[in-house]
Formats: structure tokens, C-alpha cells, sequence
């Protein structure tokens, strides 16, 4: 994406942002209300950007075949995934299937793919309104992979998970981004730590730092800001020094 502006009615939520992700997983940190999810809507096709440029896939987002394409090729998993709580897992992740345009021979075996790899085999066919809270996060990621998809978008994904859970899902997103374009929003820097190839952190619709999450917790462990753990010092020093004025970086 290049210059990408998104704003909502009065606030700039994302102001000129410059981003190229390839295949690995990419995590997206920041503070409340940085422009997280107004990036990942826009990147999912479901925000227009009110500036700039978005190719995903190799089509352009603005153009109505090339929005149809990538719908095809995308996951998405929003902050608020809507689903339907009369539906069964199957049904449900089947439904999503069928939207993606997936051939309907190959539905059956993809959904029960997608719901194996989230860990719930064994509630394939409870309803959605049946399951617990971190189940139905889990059945909110089948539904966004079970097209493979080529750029994977997940808003939030570990918020409701369980510690042991939240462990898989990193291995999880490891191996889908061997050969995809993850994208992960997330508040927790430890999610980010274990399983991401690459951080950008957002603060007011701006890219403060970009970097392996290696380089982010050498700046923490550099800094004698606030932190528990070494990549949350970086995290913090990554936003003071962004928010300082130019020039003062150096006497911070
Ligand atoms: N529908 C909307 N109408 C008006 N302002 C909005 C709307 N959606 C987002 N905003 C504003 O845009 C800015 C960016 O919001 P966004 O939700 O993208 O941030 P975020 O980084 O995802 O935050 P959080 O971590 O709280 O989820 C914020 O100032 C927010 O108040």
C-alpha cells in the first residue's frame, strides 16, 4: 500500500502509510485507537481508503473485479466476527467456504481441515451457540483459512483464548505463514515475540517502527523504559522515540 489515508468522518485514522508485506507473518501492534483495525478493514476489502494506493494479490482493491479476486484469496477474521449461532461448526465454516467461491467437492474436506487445525474435531458438529467463548474465536479463525488463503487477516485473534490455546495458535500461525501473507493484530507483544517474522507498530494512523521482533526487544533490552519483558521495553522505547520531537531522540 502506498499513502494510504483512511479517515472517519473527522479523525485520520491512517495518515499516508507506506507498507509492503510478503509471505510471513506480520504482526500489528499499537496503542487504542493507533488505526489497527481501520488497516486490516481496508486491507480485508470491507473499508474503502479515503487515499493512496492498496495492491493485494496483484490486483488493484479500488477495482471491483480486482476487490472479487481478492475476496477469493483472503481471510478474514474480524475484531466482531458475526456468525450465525444456530449453524454448526461445519455448517458455518462450509457457509464461508461456499462465499469464497470454493469448488463444492472440495467444501467438505476444507472445512474439516480448517476445524481440525483450530483443535475443535471433536465439536465439528455442536452449535455455534453451544461452545464457549475462545471456542467460537477458534471457529471465527477456521472460517478465515479454510479457503487457504494467500493473505490472511486476524483482528484480535487470541483475545478470549485460554494460555494453552493461545501456545497452539502461535504454531498455528507459524505454519500458515511459511507459505502466506499473515497478518496479525494484537495487543499482546508476547504473541507477537513467538510467532511473528516481522512487527509494525502503529501509533495515530502513523508507522512508528518496523522491524524483526528480534531487533524490537534488542531496543528494549537497549532502554531503561517501562516493561516487564524485554520486547515490551522495546515497544515503549519504540513509541517515546516516535513521539518525540526530531532532534530530542538522541537525549532521551
Ligand atoms: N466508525 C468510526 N467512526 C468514527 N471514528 C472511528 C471509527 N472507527 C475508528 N474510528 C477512529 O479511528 C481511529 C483508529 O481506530 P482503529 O479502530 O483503527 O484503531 P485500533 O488501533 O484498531 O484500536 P484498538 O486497539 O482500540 O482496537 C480512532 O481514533 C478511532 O476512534
Amino acid at each position: 500500500m502506498t499513502g494510504l489515508r483512511v479517515r472517519h468522518r473527522k479523525t485520520l485514522a491512517l495518515d499516508s502509510v507506506d507498507l509492503a508485506l510478503g509471505t510471513g507473518v506480520h504482526g500489528l501492534l499499537g496503542p487504542n485507537g493507533a488505526g489497527k483495525t481501520s488497516l486490516i478493514r481496508v486491507l480485508a476489502t470491507v473499508a474503502q481508503p479515503s487515499g493512496g494506493r492498496v495492491e493485494i494479490v496483484g490486483q488493484d482493491s479500488t477495482d471491483q473485479r480486482g476487490r472479487a479476486e481478492i475476496r477469493r484469496r483472503l481471510g478474514y477474521l474480524p475484531q466482531e466476527f458475526g456468525y450465525y449461532p444456530g449453524f454448526t461448526v461445519r455448517e458455518f465454516v462450509a457457509y464461508v467456504a461456499w462465499l469464497k467461491e470454493l469448488p463444492g467437492a472440495r467444501v467438505p474436506a476444507a472445512v474439516e481441515r480448517a476445524v481440525a487445525r483450530v483443535g475443535l474435531a471433536d465439536r465439528i458438529d455442536a452449535k455455534i451457540k453451544t461452545l464457549s467463548g475462545g471456542m467460537v474465536r477458534r471457529v471465527g479463525i477456521a472460517q478465515a483459512i479454510v479457503n487457504d488463503p494467500s493473505v490472511l487477516l486476524l483482528d484480535e485473534p487470541t483475545a478470549g483464548l485460554d494460555p494453552e490455546q493461545r501456545v497452539e495458535f502461535r504454531e498455528l500461525l507459524r505454519e500458515l505463514g511459511a507459505s502466506a501473507t499473515v497478518v496479525v493484530s494484537t495487543h499482546l507483544v508476547e504473541d507477537v515475540a513467538a510467532a511473528c517474522t516481522e512487527v509494525t507498530l502503529l501509533d495515530r494512523g502513523r508507522i512508528a517502527y518496523r522491524g524483526t521482533p528480534e531487533a524490537l526487544t534488542a531496543l528494549g533490552a537497549a532502554s531503561h523504559g517501562p516493561g516487564d519483558h524485554p520486547i515490551e521495553r522495546g515497544y515503549t522505547a519504540a513509541l517515546r522515540a516516535h513521539r518525540a520531537p526530531r532532534g530530542t531522540e538522541a537525549a532521551r
